[in-house]
């Protein structure tokens, strides 16, 4: 399988360039960055770390999609919106791991895979979907005085929050809740709160140094507290799930698929 990384030169981008070249079946087909960016021009597999491939990164992404049978994008929500048009548009596969889209941005993607298999999560690493499924369990289990609170670290470069997988896990609380993440969160606080109310689901973020990915969904209640955590030491569990998604995608029908899906949970 023809794969185009965009955003090559970025954290994971860089990470999907080494995790396609130690992959059986698939191959990097192109490469691309953002107008402007320092890394065009240069070879994908030198940027990554890695021998050279012959792959140059371009900033003509629609040209790097269109020589691929999947794209995959951890970019930035503007770019993976107009990504997945043209992917849509040109009949490609993709795998989009970009987080922090708005519900406008949502719908998009959504549009899109009414035309194209395409595979979004906000975590690929096998260990946080583990995680989701306890969590939704576990909420089920437990009567609402059980505090939710989803607490989670990156490191300093990230841009958005609360990450898109503390609000995955929180969704999947709320799912466990059988109530609407969107009428019980609080995404942080501040100030004059007020007392807790019950049912309320909770995030906190910590941003520093270059953790890769910390969270940790609490459920506390008067005598005890339930603590369920995944730390990531490393990208390569997501691009890994990246490219296993790429895989999984290969002749699917057109729809948005997630996680669950490729890892069959
Ligand atoms: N689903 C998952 O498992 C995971 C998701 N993520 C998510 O992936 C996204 C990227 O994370 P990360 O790699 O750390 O971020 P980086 O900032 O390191 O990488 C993003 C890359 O995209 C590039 N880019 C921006 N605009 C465009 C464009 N128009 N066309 C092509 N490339 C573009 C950036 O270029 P420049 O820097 O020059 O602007 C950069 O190289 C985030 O949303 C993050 O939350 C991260 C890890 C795992
Ligand atoms: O930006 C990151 O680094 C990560 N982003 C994703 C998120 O927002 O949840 C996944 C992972 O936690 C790393």
């Amino acid at each position: 399988m023809k794969i185009a990384v965009v955003g090559a030169s970025g954290r994971m981008g860089q990470m999907l360039v080494r995790q396609i070249a130690r992959t059986e079946g698939v191959s990097l087909a192109a490469a691309s960055e953002r107008p402007g960016s320092k890394a065009l021009g240069k070879d994908a597999g030198e940027v990554a770390g890695i021998e050279a491939n012959g792959v140059l990164i371009g900033d003509d992404s629609a040209a790097a999609i269109a020589a691929a049978q999947c794209v995959i994008d951890f970019t930035v929500p503007e770019a993976t919106v107009a990504h997945a048009k043209v992917a849509s548009d040109k009949g490609v596969a993709m795998v989009i791991g970009t987080t922090g889209l708005d519900p406008i941005q949502t719908k998009l993607i959504h549009d899109a895979a009414k035309k194209v298999p395409i595979m979004w999560a906000a975590n690929m690493a096998l260990g946080v979907n583990i995680l989701l499924a306890l969590v939704e369990k576990t909420a089920a289990m437990l009567d609402p005085s059980y505090d939710i609170e989803v607490l989670e670290m990156h490191h300093r470069h990230k841009i958005d929050a609360p990450s898109g997988t503390a609000l995955a896990l929180g969704r999947a609380a709320a799912a466990g809740r059988k109530v609407q993440l969107e009428e019980v969160w609080r995404k942080s606080r501040d100030g004059h709160t007020g007392a807790r109310p019950t049912g309320e689901i909770g995030f906190a973020t910590l941003r520093g140094g270059e953790e890769v990915g910390v969270h940790t969904v609490y459920f506390a209640a008067a005598g005890e507290r339930l603590e369920l955590n995944h730390r990531s030491f490393s990208r390569e569990t997501y691009a890994a799930g990246a490219v296993k998604s790429a895989k999984w995608l290969e002749g699917r029908k057109p729809g948005l698929y997630g996680m669950k899906d490729v890892l069959g949970l």
